[in-house]
């Protein structure tokens, strides 16, 4: 039986920051995820007049600053490749009423943020954005009235960025969503004394006075369980594994229940509440995988597990086939293409479709070279798929999984190698 821990959750680490820092009083953050995508939040978050230290350290120790303390930037928001950064920050920024320029890497300046501008707009606020929709955006000047809103897609940071602008902008805000996602904010919100309400689709916010601060202990990140419990399925480390203290929040296990129902071994062990969050040892192991189908439903609970569980379909017996997910083709690349294409290089049957795609399985020793289009989590998927005995994959761009697990392959190395 081998032992992991994953690197704190990517989702919960940025949200520990931003609360931290609008927080009335001390915070302390420990297990925080240090990668590329977190530095970006702490930058942001520093460049509006929060004081957050090197993130390098077991336990992070921040003052916050109230949630009217923060100040205007005099310097665009670098948000580098985080979509969260960007979408979470525009509803600090806007709830703050200042002016500011969001600007990011090649890939976020692509991704659309009109789904941020739109509520943001409604609630009061200018914003002025490029052509193609992406960044660099700027919000302008103004204060914020409350709103009610219905996202056209299923999307936390959407529903996050609404919240924060509530939040900080001090007026009553609604969010009617289409499908559920990831509640961490809310969890993080009511835990700081927010009045916050839960009830059937509809998230409502309070006028708050003040947030108050709270310790976090990071639990390990799902999404980065998932490559770990799918190379256990694969049977790429010949006995099961436990991976500890990981994030099982209903809202983000959707991955490890489609592994189970291709016919993985994966059962959680020690579950407990840790800060709110439900985190369980996910013990993992192989099984006599099958193809599954994956309904639009199910998406959100395991959008950013899709290219894992595309390479663990390559494995499967028969067809695995995805929709409703749409989405993947607006993440840090177009997943649907780049897995496709991917799967297809090193020998895979798998074929497109406009909102998800079709996988058949295949037991021949798969080859090739994989292009990443700079995306941590086809890198890693493909990095899984490549460490299956008899296969031979290389990724053209091994270091992108900088921005969510950047020991990926070291701890990949030492996992397969033990
Ligand atoms: O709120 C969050 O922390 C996230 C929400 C999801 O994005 P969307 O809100 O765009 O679906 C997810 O893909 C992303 O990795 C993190
Ligand atoms: C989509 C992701 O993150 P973000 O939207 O924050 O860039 C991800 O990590 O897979």
């Amino acid at each position: 039986m081998t032992r992991i821990r994953v690197p704190g959750d990517k989702s919960i680490s940025h949200r520990a920051l931003m609360l931290a820092a609008l927080g009335r009083g001390t915070s302390r953050v420990r297990g925080i995820l240090q990668s590329a995508d977190i530095e970006a939040t702490a930058r942001v978050l520093r460049a509006l007049g929060a004081t957050i230290p090197p993130l390098d350290a077991s336990e992070l120790v921040i003052e916050g600053v109230g949630l009217r303390g923060l100040q205007p930037p005099s310097v665009p928001l670098d948000c580098a490749n985080s979509g969260t950064t960007a979408r979470l920050v525009a509803g600090i920024v806007a709830g703050a009423g200042f002016d500011a320029e969001f600007v990011g890497d090649a890939s976020l300046s692509r991704r659309p943020m009109g789904r941020v501008a739109a509520p943001l707009r409604a609630m009061g606020i200018e914003v002025t954005r490029p052509e193609h929709g992406g960044l660099p955006m700027r919000l302008h000047r103004g204060s914020v009235q409350g709103v009610t809103w219905r996202p056209a897609v299923a999307s936390a940071q959407v529903k996050s960025a609404v919240l924060l602008a509530g939040l900080v902008g001090n007026v009553p805000v609604e969010v009617q969503e289409p499908v559920p996602t990831r509640d961490h904010t809310e969890r993080m919100l009511q835990a700081r004394g927010v009045d916050l309400r839960v009830e059937g689709d509809t998230v409502s916010l309070l006028p708050a006075a003040r947030l108050d601060a709270a310790d976090v202990d990071v639990p390990g990140d799902p999404s980065s369980a998932a490559f770990i419990a799918g190379l256990a399925a694969l049977g790429a480390l010949r006995r099961e594994v436990r991976i500890e203290n990981v994030d099982v929040n209903p809202w983000r296990v959707g991955g490890f229940r489609a592994l189970r129902r291709m016919g993985a071994l994966l059962r959680y062990e020690d579950e407990a509440l840790q800060g709110g969050e439900p985190v369980a040892t996910v013990v993992c192991g192989p099984g006599a995988l099958q193809g599954i189908s994956i309904a639009p439903e199910e998406v959100p609970s395991l959008i950013d597990e899709l290219p894992l569980l595309a390479v663990v379909a390559a494995r499967a017996a028969g067809e695995t086939r995805v929709t409703g997910a749409a989405e993947l083709r607006v993440k840090e690349s177009d997943r649907i293409a780049a897995v496709v294409s991917g799967l297809r290089a090193v020998g895979v049957y798998a074929e497109e479709l406009p909102d998800g795609f079709v996988v058949r399985g295949s037991d021949r020793p798969l080859t090739g070279r994989v292009v990443t289009h700079g995306d941590h989590r086809i890198a890693m998927a493909f990095g899984v798929l490549g460490a299956v005995p008899g296969n031979a994959i290389t990724v053209d761009d091994p270091s992108c999984c900088a921005v969510s697990w950047p020991s990926f392959w070291d701890d990949l190395q030492r996992l397969t190698h033990d």
